[in-house]
């Protein structure tokens, strides 16, 4: 069978997006990794898929695998994509639309100039909604990873993440702890670990090690993550500028029990089929 798809990137976080409305779509976790490998299939962080929802109101469920053929519960650059997708190949023609994804709903919305801001929803911070081991919730919680111990933040976006401060990203030890953290015992789901540089209130600089796909360009619920981290440690005001390696987000959060809104750029790189 032939499948066709696009490759998108958000911020160079790059995607194989597939319509499961129009196509019968059903790719095991080893067909998702083999698609995914960047020297003998087509390479990407994560495989999105498009399906239709049947829950009244909702326009589409989105279901995101990562490199490895894993399913997890969000991906912020990912959901840019899909309302750019569904858009541009005539699935839908609202520019704002309802998603429904593993862990809740999401509300993208085309921008005029061609961004999409993305309401990403309410974050959590108990240790259960996580999963993390601790015996209640806290702003930051001692780590301990490989000696030494390390002040995060725990917060999901639907997908879990750990965000440290760095004095800088350039120096972070990303590619040695990244793994460390993520495979962390007090993990039961592993997590994503995000390194974050306050420059000032309204600017960070941030790299993720994510889960399963290891260090992106970029990662929009990580650039969520360490946003409502850092407005919850009384470092950063309500709109943050977030420098990432594969370019920047606009992330907001009133605080909590509020939505977190996350805007940027979503990008086709070309289309095309592979037989499968
Ligand atoms: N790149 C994503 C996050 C993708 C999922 C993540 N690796 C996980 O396992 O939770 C983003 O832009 O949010």
């Amino acid at each position: 069978m032939k499948l066709k798809f696009s490759k998108m990137h958000g911020l160079g976080n790059d995607f194989m997006v597939i319509d499961g409305v129009r196509q019968n779509v059903s790719l095991s976790a080893d067909a998702i990794g083999q698609l995914g490998h960047r020297h003998f299939g087509i390479g990407f962080d994560q495989l999105l898929l498009v399906e239709k929802s049947s829950t009244p109101g909702i326009d589409f469920r989105y279901r995101i695998f990562n490199c490895d053929g894993s399913e997890v519960e969000q991906c912020g650059n990912g959901s840019r994509c899909f309302a750019r997708f569904v858009f541009d190949q005539g699935l839908s023609d609202k520019t704002e639309i309802a998603v429904e994804t593993a862990k809740g709903v999401i509300y993208p919305k085309l921008e005029a100039d061609g961004n999409v801001t993305v309401n990403m929803g309410v974050p959590r911070f108990h240790p259960t909604e996580i999963p993390f081991q601790a015996p209640n919730e806290a702003i930051i919680d001692p780590l301990i990873v490989d000696g030494q111990v390390y002040d995060i933040s725990v917060v999901s976006m639907g997908n879990p993440h750990a965000v440290q401060v760095v004095h800088s990203v350039v120096t972070a030890p990303v590619a040695l702890h990244g793994p460390l953290i993520e495979n962390h015992p007090r993990f039961p789901q592993k997590v994503n670990a995000g390194f974050m540089e306050v420059v000032n209130r309204n600017e960070i600089h941030l790299r993720v090690y994510e889960r399963a796909a290891g260090e992106t360009l970029a990662c929009g619920t990580g650039a969520c993550a360490a946003v409502v981290a850092g407005i919850r440690r009384g470092l950063l005001d309500e709109t943050v500028r977030v420098h990432t390696r594969g370019g920047d987000l606009t992330i907001s959060w009133a605080g909590v029990g509020q939505p977190v809104m996350m805007t940027g750029p979503a990008v086709t790189v070309f289309e095309g089929s592979i037989d499968i």
